[in-house]
Formats: C-alpha cells, sequence, structure tokens
C-alpha cells in the first residue's frame, strides 16, 4: 500500500493540466485522494500501463488510463455530483485511449514500409513508401504518361510507387518481366477489367487458364489469316475517303473522325457487318462509354479493394462502377452483332471475318468453345482494337505533319513508288510492307505516343526478380510504362523526345529497338491484334495521302492529351485538300 500512496501523489499531478468544467483545484484533489485502492491498481493493470510512471512521463497518454480507473473508485467514495464531474473527465481519458492505438498502429505500419520492408531500398515519393493513395491521386491528374518520366528522372529506373508496387524503366528488368516465357503473371489491376466475366484474355489473371484461352483463338490474328482481313480494311477505308470529301477546305477535327475510322474497322474485320459508325457516328455512345470504361479501371486498378466491395454490394446498389460496362455494354453489342451474323451467307477463305473464324472452331471444337468464350473474344476486340488504333493513327498524322521534313519526304516516296507501280489505291499490305520509311513513321510514332501509358503491373514470382543491384521479392508487384522504356537514352540514343523515324530504317539496329518496343506489350501477354493494327495503319496512312493534301491549322500547337490509361489526344485540327479535285 506504502507503493500505492507514492503512485497516488504521481497521479494527482498529473491531473492538474485537466479542467473538469464547474470543479475547483481542490475538489479534485479531493476526489482523486480516495481512490487508493486495491480496485484501483487492478483497473490501471486493464488499460495495460503494467506499472506507474515517474512523474518526469506524466504528458505522454498513459497517466490518462489511470483517471478513467479513478472514476470507477470515486463511484463507491464521493456523492453523486461528484462522480458526475469525474464521469467527464474519465469520457475524456477514454477517447484518448482509443485514438493511440490506431495511431501507434500507424506510425509503427509508416516506419516499417519506410524503413524496414524489403522495398525500403527503392527510392520514391515518401508518401507512397507506405500508401497507394498517393499514385492514386497522380493517376487521377491524368498524366501519368509524363508523371513516369518525371519520377524516373528524380529517382532513377526503379521508383516505389507505392507499399508494394514498383515502376522501371531499367532494360535488364524490362527484359526479365517481359520476356517471353518469364513467368510475371498480370495483378489484381485486371482484375476491374474481367469483372464479372467467365472468358477473358486482356484481363485474365491465371497464366495457365490464359494461355489456353489465347491458343484457342490465336489463328485469325495470325499473319497467315491476315491477308484475308485485307478486303475489309480496305471497304472501310474508301467509305472513310467518300466522307472526307465534303470535309475539304476548312478546318475540322480529323481526330474524331480516326476514332469513327478505327471501330468502323475493327467491327467490320471481327464481324463481317460495319456497324456504319462513319455515316452514324457514335449514336450507340459506345466511344464515349470506352472512354469512361478506361478513365474508371485506370483508378479502379490501383485500389482493386474498391472493385470488390462493388462485386460484393452490386446485387443491391446496381452498378455503380464505369469499368464494369465492358463486361456489360461492349458484350452486348458483340453478342447482338454474333446473332446477326448467323444470318450472313458463308465467307470464303479469302474475305473471311474473325467471327467466321471463329464459328469455324466451334463447329470443330463446339465442347471446347462455347459461344460464350467467343463472344468475349469479340467484344476484346472492339474494346482493345478501337480507341488505341485511333490513337496511334492521331500520332501518326500529327508527327508527320508536325514535321514538314518528313511530310516531304514521305510524299516523294509515295509519288516515286506510285510512279512506279511500286503500290495500288488503297495500297496493299505487303506493297506497304516493303516500304521502309513508311514503316519507320510507324514505329517512330509509337514509341513516342505508345497508346497504352501506364505500367502494365506484374507479379514477381517465385525466387524474386534481381536486375542491377536491386532485389525485389515474390508478390511485388512491378510494371514498365511504355512512354518510359521508349525514352531511355541507352537504348534509343540521345535524341529520345525528337521524332527521327531515321532510327527505324537500319535493319540491324531495328532488331534491337524492336526488342524494347512496348506499345503492343510483351511476352505471353503482347497484344493479340497487333497484326491487324499493322495492317489497317499501313494500308490506311498512305491512301490517305493518296487522296489528300493535309496540313496543321496550327502547326506549333502540340496535341493535348489526356491519361486515363491510354494517352488520348485533341485533334489533330487540320484542313485538307482533295488531290483529285487539283
Ligand atoms: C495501335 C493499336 C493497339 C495497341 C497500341 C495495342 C496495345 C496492346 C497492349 C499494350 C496490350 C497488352 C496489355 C497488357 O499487357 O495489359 C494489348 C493486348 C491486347 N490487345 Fe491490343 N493494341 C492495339 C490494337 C488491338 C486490336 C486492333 C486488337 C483486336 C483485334 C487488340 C486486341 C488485344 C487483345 C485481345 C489483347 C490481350 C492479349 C492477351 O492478353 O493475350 N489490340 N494490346
Amino acid at each position: 500500500m506504502a507503493t500505492a500512496a507514492n503512485n497516488d501523489a504521481h497521479f494527482v499531478k498529473c491531473l492538474s493540466p485537466v479542467s473538469a468544467p464547474g470543479q475547483s483545484e481542490r475538489t479534485r484533489f479531493q476526489r482523486f485522494e480516495v481512490s487508493q485502492s486495491a480496485q484501483f491498481e487492478l483497473s490501471v493493470q486493464h488499460f495495460g500501463v503494467g506499472e506507474f510512471l515517474p512523474s518526469s512521463c506524466r504528458i505522454h497518454i498513459l497517466p490518462h488510463s489511470f483517471i478513467t480507473v479513478a472514476i470507477m473508485t470515486s463511484l463507491d467514495a464521493s456523492g453523486a455530483h461528484l462522480s458526475l464531474a469525474s464521469l467527464r473527465l474519465g469520457e475524456v481519458a477514454a477517447n484518448r485511449q482509443i485514438l493511440f492505438l490506431p495511431v501507434l498502429a500507424l506510425l509503427i505500419y509508416i516506419l516499417y514500409q519506410r524503413y524496414v520492408s524489403p522495398l525500403s531500398k527503392v527510392p520514391g515519393p515518401f508518401l507512397a513508401s507506405f500508401t497507394n493513395l498517393w499514385w492514386l491521386s497522380t493517376v487521377l491528374k491524368g498524366e501519368q504518361h509524363l508523371d513516369c518520366l518525371r519520377l524516373h528522372r528524380e529517382y532513377g529506373p526503379f521508383v516505389r510507387i507505392g507499399p508494394n508496387q514498383v515502376m522501371i524503366a531499367d532494360p535488364e528488368a524490362f527484359k526479365k518481366i517481359y520476356g517471353a516465357g518469364n513467368n510475371f503473371q498480370k495483378s489484381d489491376f485486371y482484375k476491374p477489367f474481367k469483372a464479372k466475366l467467365k472468358w477473358s484474355l486482356t484481363a485474365e489473371t491465371d497464366g495457365h487458364v490464359h494461355s489456353q484461352n489465347r491458343r484457342m483463338v490465336s489463328r485469325p490474328y495470325s499473319m497467315d489469316s491476315i491477308r484475308s482481313l485485307e478486303g475489309f480494311v480496305e471497304q472501310v477505308i474508301e467509305h472513310f475517303l467518300e466522307k472526307m470529301k465534303p470535309m475539304t477546305n476548312r478546318p475540322f477535327d480529323l481526330g474524331e473522325w480516326l476514332a469513327l475510322f478505327a471501330i468502323g474497322n475493327i467491327t467490320e474485320i471481327s464481324f463481317a457487318k460495319s456497324f456504319n459508325y462513319l455515316d452514324k457516328g457514335d449514336a450507340d455512345g459506345i466511344l464515349a462509354l470506352s472512354k469512361v470504361v478506361f478513365a474508371s479501371a485506370n483508378w479502379v486498378g490501383v485500389v482493386p479493394w474498391v472493385y470488390r466491395i462493388h462485386h460484393l454490394t452490386s446485387g443491391w446498389t446496381g452498378n455503380w462502377l464505369g469499368v464494369t460496362m465492358r463486361s456489360i455494354k461492349f458484350r452486348a453489342l458483340a453478342q447482338k452483332k454474333v446473332q446477326e451474323h448467323q444470318l450472313l451467307q458463308d465467307e470464303n477463305e479469302d474475305h473471311k471475318s474473325i467471327l467466321g473464324y471463329l464459328q469455324d472452331l466451334r463447329r470443330k471444337k463446339p465442347d471446347e468453345f462455347s459461344e460464350y468464350a467467343m463472344t468475349s473474344a469479340l467484344t476484346s476486340n472492339i474494346f482493345a482494337g478501337s480507341d488505341t488504333t485511333a490513337i496511334a493513327l492521331r500520332a501518326m498524322i500529327y508527327n508527320l505533319l508536325s514535321h514538314p521534313l518528313y511530310l516531304q519526304r514521305f510524299l516523294h516516296e509515295l509519288k516515286e513508288r506510285q510512279m512506279m507501280g511500286e503500290i495500288s489505291d488503297p495500297i496493299r499490305l505487303h506493297e506497304a510492307e516493303a516500304w521502309p520509311f513508311l514503316q519507320a513513321i510507324m514505329y517512330e510514332s509509337l514509341r513516342l505516343h505508345p497508346p497504352f501509358a501506364a505500367p502494365l503491373p506484374r507479379v514477381v514470382p517465385q525466387g524474386g526478380l534481381v536486375a542491377k543491384d536491386v532485389f525485389l521479392p515474390p508478390g511485388t508487384v512491378v510494371g514498365t510504362n511504355a512512354w518510359a522504356i521508349h525514352r531511355r537514352p541507352e537504348i534509343f540514343g540521345d535524341n529520345v523526345d525528337e521524332f527521327c523515324p531515321e532510327r527505324w530504317m537500319d535493319s540491324a539496329t531495328k532488331s534491337e529497338l524492336q526488342r524494347y518496343f512496348f506499345a503492343f506489350g510483351g511476352g505471353a501477354r503482347t497484344c493479340l491484334g497487333r497484326n491487324i493494327v499493322w495492317l489497317e495503319m499501313s494500308k490506311f496512312l498512305p491512301t490517305l495521302f493518296m487522296h489528300f493534301d493535309l496540313k496543321l491549322v496550327d502547326p506549333k500547337a502540340p496535341m493535348p492529351v489526356k491519361n486515363i490509361f491510354l494517352a488520348f489526344q485533341e485533334g489533330p485540327y487540320v484542313i485538307m485538300t482533295d488531290k483529285g479535285g487539283e
């Protein structure tokens, strides 16, 4: 009991800065003198204090747990008035106690993430080391293609952008992550894209399931099959040229038309039945919806738990996340076209749509390849192949028009090839492939402006990732942004920010550069539609310039870009003249 008396002295001093409204110093003093009892000590232990602290510690929160105990004892010893006053003090103390533990836990978490965790040695912004909210706020600004360049400049090729996430622009690590046969699977970032779909390619995170799915549908996307799609592209190009005639001799946004061309093209190739976008515009709102889906996926993927909450609650709340519309509206569109296609005559081998190929597959393997899977594959085509292609075409046209010397050279070679009878109208794929400068323009434009403008996140497998002197443990989410790897001087030279198609003209250098060309992703997850896009771009670009002269309305103005996972540009605003009318 002697110890208790000493402790009580501390307790009284400790209380004095805390004032109970309406109570005098003396009243408080008396009240707590009563509290020397066995029950009192027991209660202190209940709050984890264990033993009394020396008076020098009294500013800490621990003495307040002491106060809470005093209230309990004062109930036996004092009148109603005093008990009420003590109760107020007790509440203050209890609130502080409640706050204290989470604050302490948070502090420990922050210190651990920043100074102890396996990623603590990877440089990056302070906030990013312990919360994904920092990266989320960066993403929401809509400039992550520029932010990633700034971050790599500031912190080097490895930047920690989240507690468990590292953005990488190191060539050696890049090859390990995205190299063929490497076992880096897609991260949870992709889960919202998949939503409730039972079959997917782009969004499938299970590597085994993905490779089965991909093997099943890959034939129509192969180079061998691509030539039978050429006729579809020609139909859409010719229609586009017709639509451009009334647009001549006045400024207009060519970008909007390129978006209609791109979706018109991929739907024609996919379903052999145009959705007629070039005539009706975005009447069904699919292009507008696509932006909603990308913008939503862009941030939800950073905090995938938001999607999990949505998944659990959507039965009551409905679909309130834009990203889920991919598996609903885009799929519904594909479904409708699949049904319409059943009414079409059989296509022949020289003019067969992707749906035609997939229908053949279904006839051969009805048990392995369901109609559901087929519709999902076609949904991917619309979603993955519209905006991406439009962005690529915008970049190519803008780069050509804003570099008069390259434009001149391109037009000169075009004319020469026409005069030599080396190219048709519309140009054929093999003719375009044999034109190195055209190929170089396409590569260089996609190097400078890759449409996918976010790190493509993968999970480090067993064994971890070792590159340079950095070790990243299994489970770390790593990702490279094409904008960053495409601007590494050690790969592309010192003039990385310049539009310089020549860098792709030498075949030996070209194949080395292609190893780091990331516009179409890499490894097992490389773009399935890559050959199709190359077909579209190779045919469209020269054919457009065969028929029209184009110039930028304001040759010095850069194209504004908004990054919502894809780096969407505005424009280009052009004035076109019909060459046929000269
Ligand atoms: C310029 C146009 C295009 C670009 C820049 C592009 C780029 C990409 C990229 C970077 C990926 C990998 C995404 C990732 O790893 O998360 C990808 C995947 C994919 N792309 Fe494309 N794409 C384009 C056009 C197309 C077209 C026209 C189609 C359809 C015909 C298509 C279908 C797909 C599919 C199905 C995947 C998923 C592949 C898989 O995971 O196995 N893409 N694309």
